[in-house]
């Protein structure tokens, strides 16, 4: 279990946050959502100065232990002991803890790989009509509109967060509920790892739901 030797932290915290996200690790595995070493995980531990706990790279996430986690600094360098590196997608972490995300979780299903192959080209894509939207933070009717980003994959996650952070400051028009990188995968967050989990199943049910209607009906 990491520790930074200067934090206040008690390792009861850092040991509680740890299995709750080595349960969803374990879940989302299940669900096809972080096969192998997919997908990477955080939670913010303390605000000020900003410490989260971060699933170090590379590990299969279904199968995730204890010592397989960092602590990493407001600038996603690491603070924990050890020879672990935190995950390649750390900045993208870091950003969004910055404007108040409490945990951030990125899953690569299928469906959030497939379609964010093709609607990549529209800069997003659009979700409406369905009952299960209100199941996103801060909507109230099915007939809301989530509009979720889609950036390419440029695998340059410095330019991305930077792109991330401008977006999550638009005061008229900021970022929302999640945002895809194409043929690769979901972000998204809640204030605790509970509400970035119910995202997560929104968004991936809603993905899936996307799919299956072009699958059975031939139109999106
Ligand atoms: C199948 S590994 C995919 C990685 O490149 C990355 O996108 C990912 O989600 C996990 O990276 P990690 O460095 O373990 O956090
Ligand atoms: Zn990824």
């Amino acid at each position: 279990m990491p520790t930074s030797p200067d934090s206040p932290l008690t390792r009861q915290k850092v040991n509680l946050l740890t299995r709750e996200l080595i349960q969803c690790g374990r879940d989302f595995h299940h669900r096809g959502w972080s096969l192998g070493t997919s997908s990477n995980y955080s939670v913010v531990l303390e605000r000020d100065p900003l410490k989260l706990l971060m699933t170090g790279s590379g590990f299969d996430k279904g199968q995730l232990l204890p010592e397989q986690f960092v602590i990493v600094d407001e600038q996603a360098q690491l603070l924990s002991p050890g020879p672990l590196k935190p995950s390649a997608e750390a900045l993208l972490h870091t950003e969004l803890a910055k404007h108040g995300a409490g945990a951030v979780l990125h899953t690569h299903s299928v469906p959030a790989t497939v379609l964010s192959e093709y609607f990549v080209r529209h800069g997003g894509l659009r979700i409406t009509g369905y009952e299960m939207l209100k199941g996103l933070s801060g909507i109230q009717t099915h007939e809301a509109e989530a509009w979720i980003e889609i950036y390419p994959n440029t695998q340059d996650i410095a330019s991305l967060a930077a792109e991330i952070n401008q977006r999550l400051g638009d005061r008229s028009n900021p970022l929302r509920h999640g945002f895809l990188m194409a043929g690769h995968g979901l972000y998204t967050w809640g204030e605790n790892i509970a509400a970035a989990r119910r995202q997560v199943e929104v968004l991936e049910f809603l993905f899936e739901v996307v799919t299956q209607k072009r699958l059975l009906f031939g139109s999106f």
